[in-house]
């Protein structure tokens, strides 16, 4: 009897072993559903999408990009989905057939309707950002500039996505869009790594932007923001009218205040010829206007890369400057610091030339003797390009090394630190990416919260907790001795 009371004691579920097994037990069991409840976010990945239409001088692209829904603020998340490149010219070409300019849209439209599922389509914001060349339409034409935009409005509202705006953005914010992108699809601002300034040419205005330790003292070029709780100062400036198209009508109309009927021009390939209007070159509030716009005059190329780049240098005024120091035409510029990315024309030009990797020395001798290769052996090695890309890449390239060298001031030395782009990560760079990150909140001034344990930290609390509940069950059979534990044979 003495024992048998002695062997109940033993077993008795309040002994303090006992006690103490499934207090363990319980707060195993608790910890392992409270780790499993705040670290799990729903499994099935939902995606959200947007869509930004870049209204450009010389064409429009629609981008159509997508995140997981739950981890939009995350930087290195928003990812470029599909594109489409709009046929035909920008839509500031449609100033005399306006209602066009809306229709020229619905192809590329149509195709973001297939690439975004059917049930997101209302959810999926849409924005259209024009840029330099309708900034230049307005300035001649407001009324005509008004009318594009409101044409591109009405498409852009028929389509079942969620409109939220055309407009023409400023100079400014096109750069720094630009320089969030760069640094957003780098992921230097998650990882507070150090950023890389952002140039971009396009057909006719041209950006720099970067982070500079000198402080601005020309307001107008000063940025702040910030981004992931670290503050950033930023410098841009946006030239317009200094994008190749427009730079390109500024160098002829120099050169035909001298001779209104031929121009031999130095960056052009030799046995080039062709009759060309003046309206051509002086259409634009680039160049002055011409009195007989119709009249033609002979375009000659002369494949003289020396005096191509002499003839460029005169459409910049590097006098006059009443800052510590100046880019050109009067604009202030903090001298350049850390890495860029070279994207749009810069790539274009580069890439086509194979320059991209070479130093500006060896750029210059390599353009040097291409320039002065002639246009028929250049048009028999590149029988697929366009004509008018091929005929100006001379011109382009020349323009691009004397901006960089004699605008900016890069240097033999830091030329290296300048990286001609086109995609990082798969999404084109550009200011587009930028722009919807801001205008969708996606990316904070503070560092968001991150989940409590990292991936590997999980899985281990989460084996050890299993192990652990697993002994201590194993552990209470030993103790308590139940049936339901043993084995059948003993049970029998
Ligand atoms: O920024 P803005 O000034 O409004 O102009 P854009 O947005 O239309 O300008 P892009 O960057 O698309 O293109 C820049 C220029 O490069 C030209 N371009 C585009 N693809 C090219 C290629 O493959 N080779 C040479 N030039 C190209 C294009 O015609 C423009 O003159
Ligand atoms: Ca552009």
């Amino acid at each position: 009897m003495a024992e048998q009371r002695e062997i109940k004691a033993k077993t008795s579920w309040r002994s303090p072993r006992t006690i103490c097994i499934i207090f363990l037990f319980i707060a195993a069991v608790v910890a392992l559903m409270t780790i499993a409840i705040v670290q799990s976010k729903p499994i099935s990945q939902k995606y959200k999408y947007g869509i930004v239409l870049d209204a450009g001088s010389s064409h429009t692209s629609v981008y159509i990009y997508e995140w997981p829904a739950e981890k939009e603020n995350n930087t290195g998340m928003v990812r470029q989905l599909d594109t489409c490149d709009v046929e035909g010219k920008g839509i500031s070409s449609y100033a005399n057939n306006v209602s066009q300019a809306g229709n020229s849209l619905k192809k590329c439209m149509d195709k973001a309707k297939k690439s975004v599922p059917k049930a997101k389509h209302g959810d999926t914001p849409v924005y259209l950002g024009a840029t330099a060349g309708m900034r230049l339409l307005s300035m001649e034409n407001k009324r005509a500039s008004d009318e594009v935009m409101a044409s591109v409005e009405r498409t852009l509202r028929n389509t079942p996505f969620d409109y939220q705006g055309a407009r023409i953005i400023s100079g400014q914010e096109e750069g720094a869009f630009g320089w969030i992108t760069v640094n957003y699809l780098s992921d230097n601002f998650r990882q507070a790594k150090p950023t890389m300034g952002a140039l971009d040419l396009g057909g006719a205005s041209t950006q720099i932007t970067f982070v500079s330790k000198q402080s601005s003292v020309s307001p107008e070029n000063s940025i702040d923001f910030r981004l992931y709780g670290k503050d950033y100062q930023l410098y841009t400036h946006s030239f317009l009218c200094y994008g190749k198209d427009q730079v390109l009508k500024l160098a002829m109309a120099h050169q035909l205040e001298t001779d209104e009927y031929i121009l031999h021009d130095p960056c052009f390939h030799p046995g080039y010829k062709v009759n060309k209007s003046l309206g051509s070159v002086f259409n634009s509030p680039c160049a002055k206007t011409f009195d007989e716009p119709s009249r033609t005059f002979t375009h000659i190329g002369e494949g003289k890369w020396e005096e191509c780049r002499n003839s460029i240098r005169k459409v910049f005024n590097f006098s006059d400057c009443s800052f510590s120091s100046c880019s050109f035409n009067r604009v202030y510029q903090p001298k350049v610091e850390g890495m860029f990315g070279a994207f749009s024309a810069y790539y274009f030009v580069m890439n086509f030339l194979n320059l991209t990797t070479h130093s500006l020395e060896e750029s210059k001798m390599s353009l040097s003797k291409y320039c002065s290769t002639s246009w028929s052996e250049i048009k028999s090695n590149h029988p697929k390009v366009k004509d008018k890309y091929l005929a100006e890449y001379c011109f382009s390239a020349t323009y691009i090394l004397t901006l960089l060298e004699d605008g900016y001031k890069f240097t033999p030395e830091n030329w290296n630190d300048i990286n001609f782009i086109d995609k990082i990560e798969n999404s084109n760079a550009g200011w587009t990416l930028g722009y919807m990150l801001n205008l969708t909140n996606m990316i904070p001034a503070e560092a968001p919260d991150t989940p409590p344990l990292t991936n590997g930290g999980f899985v281990t609390v989460m084996l050890f907790l299993s192990m652990a509940i697993i002994v201590l069950l194993a552990l209470s059979c030993k103790f308590f001795g139940r049936p339901s534990c043993s084995s059948p044979k003993e049970i029998i």
